[in-house]
């Protein structure tokens, strides 16, 4: 899902998001691929507040995807508008947007480069902070890892990181995205089976964000919202809500149905693993 089209054009006048509390709206949004082609999301409404974690699951084709798209603004609503901070999407400099909503997915880009460089991408061009990187990959449930490759964190990765597993992938790619502060994590789930390990490993990450946001949240600071396109039941039960995305409607799924009780309710619907 991150080998993306683009199809829309920079504004003269956007602006640079310096700094971005967290705070995500989609107000009324409808797509639609083409002009004979079906609406893929119908008046869609959702409002993720500052350290969020959300699930969205949905069948194959229901749209989840290209939610993502907008938001990283792939493409544009045919109607409505994305709001990041109360500011439209179709505003912020591409670049901006990018550094502030980071993307994590099992076939994330990782470049030929050394871990740290992966990690501190965003410094590449000036002066990577080492301490900041190890931060990160302790919190993204990485850093055990790294240091046992030959040369720890100065480890060359082949072209697109292929020597490295989906869920090492994904964990680098979790550790990158803290590293320069996105403001907003998307998580796409693997479908395909990670080892159970790997699975636990990146579920851990997500716990240790969590565990993050409610002591960012108590010193009222910024926070991360994240994302998750799920597709495990355990994934699921992190989140705080979860929504249901199917035919272009968007629902929030009952309290009731993520309680332990009605956990088979979820399983039954096919929709999480
Ligand atoms: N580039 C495209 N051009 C035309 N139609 C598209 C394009 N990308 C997706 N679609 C269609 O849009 C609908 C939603 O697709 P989307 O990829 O958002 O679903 P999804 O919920 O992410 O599915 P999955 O869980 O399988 O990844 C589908 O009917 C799909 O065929």
């Amino acid at each position: 899902m991150t080998k993306f089209e683009d199809k829309v054009v920079e504004k003269p006048d956007a602006i640079d998001l310096d700094y971005v509390t967290g705070e995500l709206k989609f107000c009324d949004v409808s797509f639609k691929y083409g002009d004979d082609m079906p609406l893929v999301l119908n008046g869609l409404n959702l409002h993720i507040g500052a350290g969020e974690i959300v699930a969205l699951v949905g069948p194959s084709g229901g749209g989840k995807t290209t939610l993502v798209k907008l938001l990283l603004r792939l493409y544009d609503p045919i109607s409505g508008c994305i709001l990041i901070d109360n500011h439209d999407t179709r505003n912020i400099r591409r670049q901006s947007l990018s550094r502030h909503v980071g993307l994590v997915s099992q076939d994330v880009t990782l470049f030929s480069g050394t871990v740290a460089e992966n990690i501190g991408y965003r410094d590449l061009a000036t002066k990577i902070d080492m301490e900041r990187v190890k931060n990160a990959a302790r919190t993204a449930n990485v850093d055990d890892f790294i240091r046992k490759l030959p040369e720890g964190y100065e480890t060359y990765i082949g072209p697109r990181g292929s020597t490295l597993s989906g869920g090492q992938r994904q964990r680098i790619a979790i550790a990158r995205a803290l590293y320069q502060n996105s403001s907003i994590l998307i998580l796409d789930e693997a479908t395909s089976a990670l080892d159970s390990k790997s699975e636990l490993l990146v579920r851990q990450a997500l716990e240790r964000l969590k565990k993050n946001h409610t002591s960012q949240l108590k010193r009222s600071v910024h926070c991360t919202i994240v994302l998750v396109i799920a597709h495990r039941l355990e994934t699921v039960l992190m989140a705080k809500r979860v929504f249901h995305l199917d035919n272009g409607k968007l629902e929030e799924l009952p309290r009731s149905t993520m309680l332990s009780g009605d956990k088979d309710s979820l399983l039954s619907s096919g929709l999480v693993l």
